[in-house]
């Protein structure tokens, strides 16, 4: 399926200026008054440069000493009202300043009301954050940028006057490496502040693994997932290693940028100096010219671009998140479908397409090496919301496979698996799925902490209620209460299995994909359980352990190997050999083992030869699926 076509999102830099211009545009007066003081700053830089040329023209190397300090004491006075409009400055920054961040505020709470109205469960640990640290940043690198920005233009804007009052023609040498480097900058400015964000996001990346990975040690190592949280956190390792890298040639282009704005005007100068004086221009004219380059134009370069390349980033990443955050999302909750949530509190982006498939797998190929048959073959297939799928096939025809495909445990070779709509991401999978496999995961810890694993927040009414549909009870009342300690080792297989599924239960995800979760229950135990997650909202997916869990199933799906059939059970008897075989295999809610072997040890042959006869069992894996709790 062909993901559909969306219209291509504005970068940080438009998004931002988008949002600055109305705030600007309703500050003209603040910006015209802060320019007014400003002015100042001009003068005094126009008057450095040019008294001192005037002073050494039209006094010391005229003879005339004391016109010659004259106008020195001219540039120096001129420092005086310069300091004065740094007061001014400050007065008029406030009122630029003080109404972003307040601004800035007033979005991060009103979007954390909005989102804890929609998720009330939800923690608000980014407006908490938005409201204090980020509006903070905001403000600090606001008025800096706002400080240096204005000193900048007018300081060019003085020093360029000045040369022009000194000689044009000194422009001529000046204003190329100027305009050169100032470009080069600015073409460093957008991807720069995209590598800085894909710093950032890797660095966030890393550091949300590692916390996860230090709170679910305990299931990793029962899982034997050891690896694969391994190669994990070096694939985030390394991201984070390309996005540094990245970031620090981008520097290294910004350094040279800095280099030809700042250091190659007065070089050329001194370079030019010769042509210049064999062709009208004056010493003091020259000495003027120095000034300007040296005193007034390179920190202004050095201070702008060391202002935009440290805070400037910062800046644009932290108003980027104002203005283009949509509402906070429940860092712990709901996913908008009044499905809970998983522990974790991963951002999950934009809501899912209404009405799109729980999980759709898109001519998916998965094999277990490169060299091996491949377990599953361009398999598509879709799972509505609410839907109930079975999945049966004989022994090692790939059933845990799609299970562990269809919940994003085991990537696929080719194809696509998309969830709600979106493609599997890591980050969304204890919120959009829960599977369980056949070896229940209990441990040693109070039962409700057992249950309560996927839902911390769930209440002692839906603690209750979980137990009722799927009859806990007397485990529940064998062990006394809800807080009596669970010991793993004096559980039964059966009682194990329904600590798990009552955990799934209780996290009631959009999707549910049990693979033989039920196999150590009786029949009667089995379709209780089968029925109370069939009641639930979202879709479940159970690899059938019974002709009766099949029945009671929407729909069937027959695995032969690389060949699948999907239908009603009325359907594949009709059209599926396999299924009839398997069918006539099958007694009502009695499962059969490996090679056609009853539990009890009867042996009972497939009704024709073409079926190996092995309808279902524990299966030749090498290693069991890693733990999707
Ligand atoms: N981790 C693994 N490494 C290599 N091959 C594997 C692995 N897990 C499964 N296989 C192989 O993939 C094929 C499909 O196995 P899978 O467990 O998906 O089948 P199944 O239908 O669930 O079997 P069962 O009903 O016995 O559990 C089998 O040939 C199996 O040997």
């Amino acid at each position: 399926m062909k993901a559909p076509r969306t219209a291509r999102r504005p970068g940080p830099l438009t998004r931002v200026t988008r949002d600055a211009r109305p705030f600007l545009r309703a500050r003209t007066g603040t910006v015209l008054r802060l320019a007014g003081w400003s002015l100042l700053e001009f003068v005094q830089t126009f008057l450095g440069g040019y008294g001192v040329a005037r002073a050494l023209d039209h006094g010391f190397l005229a003879g005339r000493p004391l016109t010659g300090l004259l106008w020195l004491a001219v540039a120096a006075v001129a420092v005086l009202p310069a300091q004065l409009a740094t007061r001014g400055v400050f007065g008029r920054l406030a009122d630029l300043v003080e109404p972003l961040r307040d601004g800035l505020v007033r979005r991060a709470v009103s979007r954390a009301l909005v989102g804890a109205l929609a998720h009330p469960t939800g923690t608000t640990a980014r407006s908490l954050s938005q409201v204090t640290h980020q509006s903070e940043i905001a403000r600090d690198g606001w008025a800096g940028l706002v400080l240096t920005l204005r000193s900048f233009v007018f300081t060019v804007a003085g020093a360029v006057a000045g040369l022009l009052a000194l000689e044009p023609r000194l422009l001529l040498l000046v204003l190329p490496p100027l305009v050169l480097g100032a470009a080069l900058f600015l073409a460093t400015l957008v991807p720069m502040a995209a590598r800085q964000r894909d710093y950032l996001t890797a660095d966030e990346a890393y550091a949300a693994h590692a916390g996860r990975t230090a709170a679910d040690l305990r299931d990793i190592a029962a899982a034997g997932a050891a690896d694969r949280t391994v190669a994990e956190s070096r694939e985030l390792a390394d991201a984070q290693v390309r996005a540094a890298r990245s970031l620090a040639r981008w520097s290294g282009v910004r350094v040279v940028a800095l280099a030809v704005c700042g250091r190659f005007p007065p070089l050329l100068l001194l370079l030019g100096a010769p042509w210049l004086l064999r062709n009208g221009l004056t010493p003091g004219a020259l000495v003027g010219a120095l000034t300007y380059l040296t005193q007034a134009l390179a920190p202004a370069v050095q201070a702008l671009m060391t202002m935009l390349s440290t805070v400037g980033g910062r800046l644009l990443v932290v108003l980027d998140r104002f203005t283009d955050a949509p509402p906070p999302p429940a860092e712990d909750g709901d996913d908008g479908h009044g499905q809970v949530q998983g522990r974790d509190g991963h951002d999950r982006g934009a809501p899912p397409p209404r009405g799109a498939p729980v999980a759709e797998l898109d001519a998916v190929t998965f094999a277990y090496g490169p060299a091996a048959h491949p377990v599953l073959d361009r398999l598509s297939l879709t799972v509505a919301p609410g839907e109930h799928l079975a999945v049966v096939g004989p022994s090692g025809s790939g059933k845990s496979t799609l299970a562990a495909v269809l919940a994003g445990v085991e990537t696929p070779g080719a194809g696509s698996v998309r969830w709600l709509g979106r493609p599997v991401r890591a980050a969304d999978a204890t919120s959009v799925r829960v599977l369980l496999p056949q070896h229940a995961y209990v441990f040693t810890g109070s039962l409700r902490d057992n249950l309560r694993y996927l839902r911390p927040d769930a209440t002692d009414r839906e603690l209750a209620a979980t137990a009722d549909a799927l009859g806990l009870d007397p485990l529940l009342t064998r062990l006394g209460s809800l807080d009596a300690l669970v010991e793993p080792d004096r559980l039964s297989q059966g009682e194990r299995q329904l600590v798990a599924l009552g955990r799934a239960h209780l996290a009631a995800p959009p999707l549910i994909v049990l693979d033989e979760a039920t196999s150590r229950l009786d029949p009667a135990a089995e379709t209780r359980a089968e029925l109370a997650f069939a009641a639930l909202p979202g879709a479940l997916v159970v690899v059938a352990h019974r002709l009766s869990s099949a029945h009671r199933a929407d729909r069937i799906l027959v695995m032969d190997g690389p060949r699948t059939r999907c239908g009603t059970s009325a359907e594949l008897l009709r059209t599926s050999a396999l299924y009839r075989d398997l069918a006539g295999l099958w007694e009502p809610d009695e499962p059969l083992r490996e090679n056609g072997r009853l539990p009890d040890g009867r042996s009972k042959a497939p009704s024709n030869g073409s079926s190996n006869g092995v309808v279902h069992g524990s299966g030749v894996k090498s290693t069991p699926p890693p733990s999707p709790v």
